[in-house]
């Protein structure tokens, strides 16, 4: 593998609520972070979040100048800051999933002829068909969504395909509205971007392809081909292969720096522009999964990261194509009832104290004397239940726990919980499953023992912020270095490794292969009981 020496790498993240941007310099070592907040630093965008929410609640959209403008502040405060962008030696970046930029007839002639004296916003402030851009947190497409699954036989099908069954912010159901709906504006665009290859367009000063794992996020792309699906394409809107261009691994330089950004802000004319991921995958890229790993991420939403070879599309989750490996598989479940239900059991049966919650976990027995607790205060995303539901250990409902038993129930029933669908969608443990653990909770050591427990498998902890950046530079170096020809792996080696904070109990095994069984057959029967 060739040696870089003295040489950065920028990872930008064109986030929902702000752009990020880390740089490493060759050794991984992070040498500059910074960022532009958009309802702070852009108040005349007026936005909430980075968004603006709709009369309707479901239709939620941000301006796409605002990311434009955001970068050129981005970029001076490195400037002023002083850094050295000659030393870039290549750059690559993520963006929110599913957001969708609309580039006007004729943009790209403005993209290939910017003017180093006048910012970006100035210059392409009527560059785009669609002013504001629909993002993740819209569920305005139901309608969309229920022809392409229609259209393609069911929505088993469409998972089968693309990954994921059709959901209202996947990027084609909401091309298909701007479609129906703006059909002047769809029909004078030119080119349609996700918020990641937009980030790349603007670096390389010309369309860019769409990124193999972020065009997962469409339900337009063939999940095995790894190329635009025929059938969705044709289901979502007219001429839309041509709109969208081409899908690439997500490794692949695309171009070399734009020469507006050597002239304005002396980068160095032989960066090279990787391609930009969505954040998701660029934040599996930044924790460094590997082959037999899964990442949980705790928050007020739980977020599970699986790595997979062969994938078992569901109606569930969501299987994406691996940005670190271009054969593999790597996949998404979000579990929405995370962070507030742990804390509402600390208050409720220990006394508002993690140390206390800490005790009476340690101080219950493996297994809870085969007492299961499911506790979706809000409606579960995984799976679409709601309610919170006790069994005793002959699987008959029970109206309540002891204190202990339940501050228990819950730790072991959001963790088992979270093994089954990691289970169900091809994920094996075996004698080399590690699970990375990072947010907020992954400092409480007693349920770090849980969860090895439950997944019978060490469990490591590394807070990495701002993965989703960090990860962009990761991958600005692995395409730089060769891609397909060097092993992502390889190529971060030297990070920091995780820290094992806690082994698997001897009897884990034996104590949770059968719990695992009964609680995934519990709660199959609440989701039918709420679905039928
Ligand atoms: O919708 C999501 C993933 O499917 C979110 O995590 C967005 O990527 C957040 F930007």
């Amino acid at each position: 593998m060739e040696k870089v020496g003295g040489q950065y790498f920028l990872g930008f993240d064109f986030s929902t609520q702000q752009i990020k941007v880390i740089a490493i310099d060759d050794s991984l070592n992070i040498i500059h972070e910074n960022a532009v907040k958009f309802d702070t630093d852009l108040p005349e965008y007026k936005t909430s979040g980075g968004v603006h929410i709709h009369d309707d609640k479901l239709t939620v959209t941000s301006p796409t100048i605002m990311w434009v403008k955001a970068l050129d502040i981005l970029l001076d405060k490195m400037k002023c800051d002083g850094f050295d962008f000659q030393k870039v030696s290549a750059l690559s970046g993520a963006g929110q999933q599913h957001g969708s930029v609309y580039w006007r007839k004729g943009a790209e002639e403005t993209l290939k002829s910017l003017q180093a004296g006048k910012p970006l916003h100035e210059q392409l402030q009527d560059s785009f068909s669609v002013k504001d851009s629909p993002v993740w947190m819209d569920s305005s497409t139901t309608e969309q969504c229920k022809n392409l699954e229609s259209t393609l036989g069911g929505a088993q099908v469409v998972a089968d395909i693309t990954g994921s069954r059709a959901y209202e912010r996947f990027t084609g159901n909401q091309i298909a509205q701007v479609y129906q709906k703006q059909a002047e504006a769809y029909n004078n665009t030119e080119r349609i971007s996700l918020v990641s290859s937009f980030g790349a367009c603007l670096f390389s000063g010309h369309y860019t392809p769409i990124d193999d794992s972020d065009g997962s996020g469409m339900n337009l792309m063939d999940i095995h081909s790894r190329k635009w699906s025929q059938e969705c394409l044709q289901a979502s809107a007219p001429n839309l292969e041509a709109l969208l261009g081409d899908v690439v691994p997500s490794h692949t330089v695309v171009d070399t720096i734009s020469k507006y950004f050597v002239e304005r802000y002396n980068l160095n004319p032989d960066c090279k522009v990787v391609a930009f991921t969505g954040d998701n995958p660029a934040s599996v890229a930044g924790m460094r999964l590997k082959k037999g790993e899964v990442i949980i991420s705790l928050g007020t939403s739980d977020t599970l990261f699986l790595w997979l070879e062969e994938p078992k599309p569901a109606l569930e989750g969501h299987i994406f194509a691996n940005p670190c490996d271009t054969k593999e598989y790597m996949a998404l479940l979000c579990f929405k009832n995370g962070s507030l239900t742990r804390e509402r059991i600390r208050d409720k049966d220990a006394g508002g104290s993690w140390e206390k919650y800490a005790e009476v976990l340690k101080s219950t027995p493996r297994g809870n004397n085969g007492k299961i607790g499911i506790y979706f205060d809000v409606q579960e995303i995984t799976p679409s239940a709601v309610g919170c539901h006790r069994f005793n250990e002959n699987n008959q409902k029970v109206d309540g726990f002891s204190n202990a038993e339940e501050v228990r129930a819950l730790v072991e029933g959001q963790f088992i919980a979270k093994r089954v669908h990691a289970e169900n969608l091809g994920f094996n443990i075996g004698p080399t499953t590690r699970v990375l653990a990072t947010g907020g909770a992954s400092s409480n050591q007693a349920m770090l023992q849980v969860i090895s427990d439950v997944f019978n498998a060490p469990v490591y902890i590394q807070d990495v912020a701002n993965s989703a950046c960090l990860g962009g530079a990761y991958r600005a170096k692995h395409g730089y270095m060769g891609g397909e020809t060097v092993p992502f792996s390889d190529v971060v080696k030297d990070a920091p490794d995780f820290t094992c904070a806690a082994k698997p109990s001897q009897d884990a095994d034996k104590v949770y292969t059968p719990l695992v069984a009964r609680y995934k057959a519990l709660e199959e029967r609440i989701v039918k009981e709420q679905t039928t």
